[in-house]
């Protein structure tokens, strides 16, 4: 079985289009965002984000990345406007980061990548009745990215990672009640928007992105943190360090990328 799909060694993004063919298809993700090149839509309102009511449930180590899953029963936690038709409901958020000094974000910026990028997977409730309907319909996710730059401590952010050694190995959970993701948002909600894919298989091509363009700022004692976490299982002998888990820019085939003012 491919232990985890990002490690090089084992089976990476190269390979992932043998399994998974719409790797190769039009609207993948991450893309290399050119700003210059981006048009300005005056049509694109704000985004929304209504997280008051959020409701944490875990936080777990899937053997890809690490998430803290979301109870979502109804609309509590929902992102809305700028280009979205409806609320999309907050499912659950997790990180993609490099190794130790080189990058990790999956989107880049004129072909410059940030350490780590937070993405926060939203999914279309009014139309769908599951998640796993939804994340196979093309308008189906709405996933938010923050860059994550390094600099200074973020002081919220450590609630994160003095919870990591508690899911060190894959298949690892533990309670994380109550957290509240608006504390992780930088203090601008400008954004570029396109059309893609999640980003690791099964790759469907069903999310709408909205990329935050300012990073947050965290220290890079933080992001060695996530690297403590590991791909393997406690019951493996072989311990892989989960990093460099962000796939590399995909080709944007004619795609049109929005920038909100
Ligand atoms: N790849 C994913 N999100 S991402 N990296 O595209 O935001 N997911 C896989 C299943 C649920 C979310
Ligand atoms: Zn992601």
């Amino acid at each position: 079985s491919i232990r985890n799909t990002f490690c090089l060694v084992c089976q990476g993004p190269p390979v992932w289009h043998k399994n998974y063919p719409v790797a190769q298809g039009n609207r993948q993700s991450p893309i290399d965002i050119i700003p210059h090149q981006t048009s300005h839509d005056p049509g694109l309102g704000p985004i929304t984000l209504n997280y008051d009511q959020c409701t944490s449930i875990n936080i777990t180590n899937n053997g890809h990345s690490v998430v803290v899953e979301f109870e979502d029963p109804d609309d509590r936690s929902v992102i809305l406007g700028g280009p979205l038709d409806n609320p999309y409901r907050l499912k659950q958020f997790h990180f993609h980061w490099g190794g130790k000094g080189c990058h990790g974000s999956e989107h880049t910026v004129s072909g410059n990548s940030y350490a780590s990028e937070l993405h926060l997977v939203h999914w279309n409730a009014v139309k769908y009745k599951t998640f796993g309907e939804a994340a196979t319909a093309p308008d189906g996710l709405a996933v938010l990215g923050i860059f994550l730059e390094t600099g200074d401590d973020h002081r919220w952010l450590h609630m994160i990672t003095d919870a990591l050694y508690m899911v060190k190995f894959k298949g690892s959970v533990t309670d994380f009640k109550a957290f509240n993701p608006k504390c992780l948002l930088p203090s601008s909600l400008h954004y570029w928007t396109y059309l893609g894919s999640l980003t690791t298989p099964p790759l469907h091509e069903s999310v709408i992105w909205i990329v935050l363009k300012e990073p947050i700022i965290v220290s890079e004692k933080q992001v060695h943190v996530f690297r403590m976490l590991l791909f393997t299982g406690e019951e493996e002998d072989e311990r892989i360090r989960m990093e460099n888990n962000f796939r590399p820019p995909q080709p944007l085939k004619g795609r049109k990328v929005r920038s909100s003012n």
